[in-house]
């Protein structure tokens, strides 16, 4: 059998050396392509040696199109704007497009919904085992419990992170609203600074801490009177997201368009 052709977009970022690693250490991958933007310090260097994985005869370009039209999947852990552009690039090449990029607005999904006609995308903002596991229990708990259970996400990444809260505790917190059987855009409380009153009932809280390397810490708090329950997930490593997004390549040959989360790959969407 042939090997799966995967490229990898923002080759030079710390998920982009995590990805190229991850796909030359599964069985039946390739990297076959490799992006940055124009201008970028890594053009013409072999993505092997850049990800320290040895050389793969891969050199980072910025001609997209090219890549996208010679491959068959591509792993995109970039940034909104860009993400959305290479959405249109998937849906032209009609390739698996398997988002991991967090700090969507509104526009940039309507676009991604559009993409997805032609594309096979796969989207979540956390592609790890262990968090989409944490997505489906904090669901279940938020369902089994009422009201006087105050939720409140908090996430810890990086001083690097550049989005606020993470798009893994915004999967939590859609879990969460959903098991409790209301729209999280109804309920958030995103910010919290000087006299902000009284907690209202119902809502669902969010905090978000940067500092140092940490990786991604989150944790879903349910507190009520006299008792707290708290569902946490701790990423030691950006490895555990980089075989997520290879996962999510395979299982998306041969699906056809449309629009799927790491739910629909791990098999956990009636968990
Ligand atoms: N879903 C998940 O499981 C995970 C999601 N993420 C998300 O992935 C994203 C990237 O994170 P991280 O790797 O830490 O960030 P980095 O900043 O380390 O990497 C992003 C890379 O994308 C590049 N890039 C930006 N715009 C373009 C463009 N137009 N064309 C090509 N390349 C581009 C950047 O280049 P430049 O340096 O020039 O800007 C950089 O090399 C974030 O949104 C983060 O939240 C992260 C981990 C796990
Ligand atoms: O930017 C990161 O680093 C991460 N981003 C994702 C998020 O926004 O939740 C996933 C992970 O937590 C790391």
């Amino acid at each position: 059998m042939e090997a799966l052709r995967i490229a990898v977009t923002g080759a030079a970022g710390r998920m982009g050396q995590a990805l190229i690693e991850a796909i030359t250490a599964t069985d039946g991958c390739v990297v076959a392509g490799a992006i940055e933007r124009a201008g970028h310090e890594a053009l013409g260097k072999d993505a092997g040696e850049l990800a320290g994985v040895g050389r793969l005869d891969v050199q980072v370009t910025d001609q997209a199109l090219d890549v996208f039209a010679a491959v068959d999947a591509v792993l995109d852990f970039t940034a909104p704007a860009a993400t959305v552009e290479f959405a249109d690039l998937a849906a032209q090449a009609r390739i698996v497009h398997v988002i991991g990029t967090t700090g969507f607005t509104s526009d940039h999904e309507a676009r991604l919904e559009a993409a997805a006609r032609h594309a096979t995308l796969v989207r979540a903002g956390n592609m790890s085992l262990g968090v989409n596991l944490l997505t489906a229990l904090t669901r279940r708990v938020a369902q089994a419990l009422d009201a006087d259970w105050d939720i409140e996400i908090v996430e810890m990444h990086h001083r690097h992170k550049v989005d606020a809260p993470s798009g893994t505790a915004l999967m939590l917190g859609d879990a969460a609203a959903q098991g409790r059987g209301v729209l999280l855009d109804d309920v958030a409380d995103r910010g919290r600074d000087g006299q902000t009153g009284a907690r209202k009932r119902g809502d669902i809280g969010f905090a978000a801490l940067r500092g140092g390397s940490v990786v991604g810490e989150h944790s879903a708090i349910f507190a009520a009177e006299k008792e707290r329950i708290v569902l946490s997930h701790i990423a030691e490593d950006r490895s555990i997201f980089a075989r997520g997004a290879v996962k999510a390549a395979q299982w998306g040959q041969g699906k056809g368009p449309g629009s799927f989360s790491m739910l629909d790959v791990l098999g956990l969407s009636d968990f």
